[in-house]
């Protein structure tokens, strides 16, 4: 089999799931689900075999151009095309939907017809940063995504974590020549902000024990921020003296995470960070400061918005430029994301939040939506999904950088990063830690590449 029609099937297929679900979600918003009452059964999804394709290809304009795409489009079957700017797609369904499924008057009148057929130009492309991108001309469908996507950010500031979150829980201690090499990658793909490291204590989290090394290697790297995180005055002192040019501050909203990951109550910590704050202002270093737990607590279960918001807001008023608001043990869904960023949103402005969420019951990704839905644009997330927190038991990786810049670019989010180049990051650190990478974006795409080499 050729390489082109591998390829080919994949984009068509990918093709039919995009335009397949759009009556399905149409239908559903419409008439069967009023509020959020059930999910949808299986049951009422149309299987997949029934779409058929029927395609109408026009214009070189549907044309993979070789530099532009790479994993084909609409003319996936090798079609010949001819005029327009345009590639035009009908789906039919093989069989009609169930009436009790169908109550969409588009879907009626499809259906009487056996079929559903689109009046719109739906276009939908890969695009060289691996991302599937589609556009259509249909207001009713335009219209529908207004909806549930009106209000997005344009941009999306991503914070890599990885080399610090996501590191700072190895067992085996990774030489710091590799972690030099991951963060030049990183700042590489894009990414304008790379925590690099930590000045802790070297006995609590000895994974981090080069920091100064790290440091000193990467002085020259340019294009990105590459704060630490220090967590008193002496961590401050020490990461200043090895040329850190922005730190990041960590409190937790539950008493007993504050015990276990930094040895003192909430308020002693906010103590220790106003002296902090204070030497960082008078050498103009930028803080962030970080809120862990703010869903729930390895200790304590779950944690109120108000305690939350009251740690945020003494953290921003110490001079933080930006409260990073961490799921620590990932435990979060939109249900209790949403009454979080209110309570924090109503004593901090938006602008100067963000989220950083940890993939452990696989929230990460609808709790960052929901998160950008409610304006917020800064979001933490870990290559390859690399991390855990020592100190919170059961706390499975951070989201995967690679997964949230698919789905931002798939919204049409600006991220400024590469996702080829993130990919070859996370590849590289996965190889040295011998696993296998924490992104579905990354093993989906890198199966579809190894596959495609192989023919
Ligand atoms: C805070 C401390 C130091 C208190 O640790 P302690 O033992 O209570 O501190 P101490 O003041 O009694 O000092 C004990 C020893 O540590 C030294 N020390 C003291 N401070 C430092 C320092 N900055 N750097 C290097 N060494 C330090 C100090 O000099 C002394 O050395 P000794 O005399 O025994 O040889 C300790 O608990 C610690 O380092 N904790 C850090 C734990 C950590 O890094 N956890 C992971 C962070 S991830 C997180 O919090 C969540 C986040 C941010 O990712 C967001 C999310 O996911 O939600």
């Amino acid at each position: 089999m050729r390489t082109s029609s591998i390829l080919s099937k994949y984009s068509w297929w990918t093709t039919c799931l995009s335009r397949a679900f759009i009556p399905i979600s149409f239908s559903i918003s419409s008439s069967r689900m009023s509020s959020l009452e059930e999910p949808i059964g299986l049951d009422n999804l149309p299987n997949l075999n029934y779409v058929g394709r029927l395609q109408r290809c026009s214009s070189s304009g549907c044309r993979p151009i070789l530099d532009e795409t790479e994993i084909g489009n609409c003319l996936s079957e090798g079609r010949e095309c001819s005029s327009s700017n345009s590639c035009e797609e009908e789906y039919a369904w093989r069989r009609q939907p169930k009436d009790k499924f169908c109550r969409d008057p588009l879907i009626l009148k499809a259906t009487r017809r056996s079929r559903i057929v689109f009046d719109s130009v739906c276009d939908s492309w890969h695009m060289q940063d691996h991302c599937y991108c589609s556009s259509c001309n249909d207001t009713q469908i335009r219209g529908l995504a207004n909806k549930f996507l009106r209000g997005l950010p344009k941009f999306v500031k991503i914070v890599e974590v990885g080399p610090r979150d996501g590191l700072q829980n190895e067992k085996t201690i990774i030489p710091t020549s590799v972690k030099i090499e991951l963060i030049q990658r990183l700042v590489s793909s894009g990414l304008s902000v790379v925590e690099a490291t930590s000045f802790v204590s070297p006995k609590w989290v000895p994974q981090l024990a080069d920091s100064k090394d790290v440091m000193k290697a990467i002085q020259d790297v340019e294009g990105a921020q590459l704060p630490v995180l220090t967590p008193n005055l002496k961590g401050f002192e020490a990461a200043v003296a090895s040329g850190a040019k922005e730190v990041a501050i960590f409190a937790s909203a539950s008493e007993s995470f504050s015990l276990s990951n930094i040895n003192c109550s909430i308020e002693e910590s906010l103590n220790r960070y106003r002296d902090v704050t204070l030497a960082a202002r008078r050498l103009s270093i930028p803080v962030r400061g970080y809120v862990s737990c703010v869903i729930g607590c390895p200790v304590e279960g779950s944690v109120l918005p108000s305690k939350v918001a009251y740690v945020a807001k003494e953290l921003y008023d110490m001079g933080c430029y930006e409260i990073s608001l961490g799921d620590t043990i990932g435990v979060g869904t939109p249900g209790t994301v949403v009454p979080m960023l209110e309570a924090v949103m109503s004593v901090i402005p938006v602008e100067k939040l963000a989220v950083h969420f940890h993939d452990t019951y696989g929230q990460s990704l609808p709790n960052i939506l929901v998160s950008l839905q409610m304006g917020i644009s800064t979001v933490d997330s870990s290559v390859a999904g690399l991390g855990g927190c020592p100190y919170a038991k059961g706390a499975s990786g951070n989201v995967a950088t690679e997964d949230v810049v698919y789905m931002l670019h798939g919204l049409g989010i600006k991220t400024n990063v590469d996702l080829s180049k993130l990919m070859a990051a996370g590849d590289f650190i996965c190889k040295h830690l011998g696993r296998q990478s924490g992104s579905k974006t990354a093993i989906a795409l890198s199966r579809i590449t190894a596959d495609a080499s192989k023919i």
